[in-house]
């Protein structure tokens, strides 16, 4: 018998009750889910025949309290795959448990969801990065996490994963390249980063002293969100892939008249909104059909298959 502690609001239980419910409202069985950051909801846009569901309306579900993050899943088709996009996210300092900033992904995971592309607004603490630049990232630092705030504190459910996950290869590497690749193909190379995000609990912005800091512990971008979600995507075996927008540049000089804000973050996500939206889709757009020639001379056979490879 395990020992009763008050449940931590990601239970099992409860993750399948709010999946039982939402496959009772919508036919789409997404494979794919992604969740917008602030000033990012357009990225909903690119979803075909959407079917939208309000948080307020799905059971275990938290609200959305900050401006520039809806409260809705958008459920559809992106690039043929069925999907489901999180139209606002919720964060630590609104007051929740983290446990419960990341009861979507569970959710999520038991609707059959295996990648998840996660996209936020960041503070640029990299001196080479100018805003508007968009960070793949690569890996986390997650400063709650290191204080005790991890989001797999408490008892262990393995039917979502093991005590002890990895997170060595929690940004995954194959779609990190594709990222790359697609930015190439697309222009974006110039403002196409890579680096460490570091998440803090917020609301308030950093001192100048934190954000030299947490540049000189290996972060390039600073935000307060995103390290908790893929936690737990991870432990329970999805695939993941984040993005940051650059939104403002982190203060790091006490001669600066700079100040961080959230009206500037999101008006950089109105300004890049156009090249954030087109990524995500054609990260997971399946590859080119490719063409197999086989000549075996001896037997004079000829053979020539079309085979369509998937990106995720
Ligand atoms: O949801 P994200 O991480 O994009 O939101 C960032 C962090 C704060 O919530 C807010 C600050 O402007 O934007
Ligand atoms: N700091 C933390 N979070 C943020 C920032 C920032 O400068 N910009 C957007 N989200």
């Amino acid at each position: 018998m395990l020992p009763t502690i008050p449940t931590e609001s990601n239970s099992y239980e409860e993750c399948k009750i709010t999946s039982d419910w939402l496959k009772a409202h919508t036919d789409v069985r997404p494979v794919l889910a992604i969740v917008c950051g602030s000033g990012l909801g357009g990225l909903a846009k690119t979803i075909k025949d959407p079917v939208i569901l309000k948080y307020q309306d799905i059971p275990n579900f938290p609200q959305s309290t900050v401006h520039g993050h809806a409260g809705q899943l958008v459920f559809g088709t992106l690039q043929g795959k069925q999907c489901v996009c999180m139209q606002g996210r919720f964060h630590l300092y609104e007051g929740y448990p983290v446990q419960k900033i990341t009861l979507p992904i569970r959710v999520f995971k038991l609707m059959g969801v295996q990648t998840v592309i996660l996209t936020n607004a960041a503070g640029g603490l990299n001196p080479g990065y100018r805003v508007g630049d968009v960070m793949v990232i690569r890996d986390h630092i997650n400063m709650p996490g290191m204080a005790g705030n991890n989001p797999l504190a408490g008892l262990n459910d393995e039917r979502f994963g093991v005590r002890f996950p990895c997170m060595s290869d929690a940004y995954d590497r194959k779609l990190r390249e594709m990222a790359h690749e697609v930015g190439e193909e697309l222009g974006f190379s110039d403002f196409l980063k890579e680096g460490v995000y570091v998440v803090l609990g917020g609301p308030s912005f950093e001192t100048i002293a934190e954000c030299r800091m947490l540049h000189s512990m290996g972060a390039d971008a600073v935000g307060m969100s995103t390290g908790h979600e893929v936690i737990v995507a991870r432990h329970c075996g999805m695939r993941c892939f984040a993005l940051s927008l650059i939104s403002n540049q982190s203060v790091m000089d006490y001669t600066s008249k700079e100040k961080a804000n959230h009206e500037e973050v999101l008006e950089t996500g109105k300004e890049r909104a156009a090249q954030m939206e087109q990524l995500p889709g054609r990260v997971v757009r399946p590859a080119p059909r490719v063409q197999w020639q086989v000549n075996i001379p001896t037997q004079s056979l000829s053979c020539v298959r079309n085979r369509s490879l998937s990106r995720i």
